[in-house]
């Protein structure tokens, strides 16, 4: 299969086609972070997130991943601190994987990939009102990257993984409810890199400052082999396309700088 060591990552083609013309184009994600090419900025504060279980309220399979969407319409699930000047509201999480536990991440770090990556999304709501103004705009977005591995079972990921056969197919949506998506996070949250840049999925907008945590999280193989149960394709196609390499591929860094709030 396409998982035997010797195949080339290469040759994984992302479910959707590369664009030809890039809004601006020199700012685009995911990136490989070159661990020693990175700057410490000592001037970089610790992150400060504050997310309330009741906001969660659906999980939808949008054809691409699958969200775990928040009421944004409050205050109630912020992101300050870090890099931001501003706070910024919760809007969904989602993740990024692999047919197989080679590859599946998004981001890679001195070329490592992993086989999944997590990414909360967040817009700023000091300066905007709504998700969809805050995305064409340069300090619109923030989103945080965990990667994922593979080791013992994630007790707070299962409750989401339960729920996932009930969405399958694309457009599909189920009520999700009292889900705290700090228990995603890895225990140490103070050392990150930043940089900014792109969404990876279209619109590609370059609204986004990037928070890619230095710690992994652990899910268990079979919480993984959920996920790529799910299907791309619709309930009424009739060939069904499993949901499975939804990364894009790293872009040119073309001379941006990543921070790092570690020595
Ligand atoms: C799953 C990857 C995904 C989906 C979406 C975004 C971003 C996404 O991944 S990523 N890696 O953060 O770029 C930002 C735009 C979002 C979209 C989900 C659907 C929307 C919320 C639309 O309803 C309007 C804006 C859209
Ligand atoms: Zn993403």
């Amino acid at each position: 299969t396409a998982c035997s060591s010797k195949f080339v990552l290469s040759q994984v083609h992302p479910m959707w086609q590369e664009p030809l013309a890039i809004p601006g184009g020199d700012r685009q994600s995911p990136i490989d972070i070159v661990e020693r090419k990175s700057v410490f900025d000592s001037k970089l504060k610790p992150l400060v997130t504050n997310y309330d279980p009741k906001t969660c309220q659906q999980i939808w399979n949008n054809g691409y991943s699958f969200l775990v969407e928040y009421d944004d319409t409050t205050d109630k699930s912020t992101l300050k601190g870090g890099p931001l000047q501003d706070q910024f509201r919760l809007c969904q999480f989602h993740f990024h994987w692999g047919e197989c536990n080679s590859w599946g991440s998004e981001h890679t770090v001195d070329r490592r990939l992993f086989p999944a990556e997590l990414h909360l999304v967040h817009w700023n709501a000091d300066k905007y009102n709504l998700f969809e103004e805050a995305v064409v705009e340069d300090n619109g977005l923030a989103v945080i990257g965990v990667f994922l591995k593979i080791g013992k079972r994630h007790e707070g990921l299962q409750k989401l993984v339960d729920a996932l056969p009930v969405i399958r197919h694309k457009d599909s949506v189920v009520e999700f409810t009292k889900f705290d998506p700090a228990c995603l996070l890895p225990p140490n949250i103070d050392d990150y890199w930043t940089y900014h840049g792109s969404l990876t999925t279209p619109p590609l907008t370059e609204a986004v400052t990037w928070i890619v945590m230095k710690q992994h999280i652990e899910v268990s193989h079979d919480q993984l082999a959920v996920f790529r149960s799910l299907l791309f394709t619709a309930a009424e196609e009739e060939v069904q396309k499993s949901m499975v390499n939804n990364f894009r591929g790293t872009q040119p860094l073309r001379g941006r700088t990543v921070r790092s709030s570690f020595t």
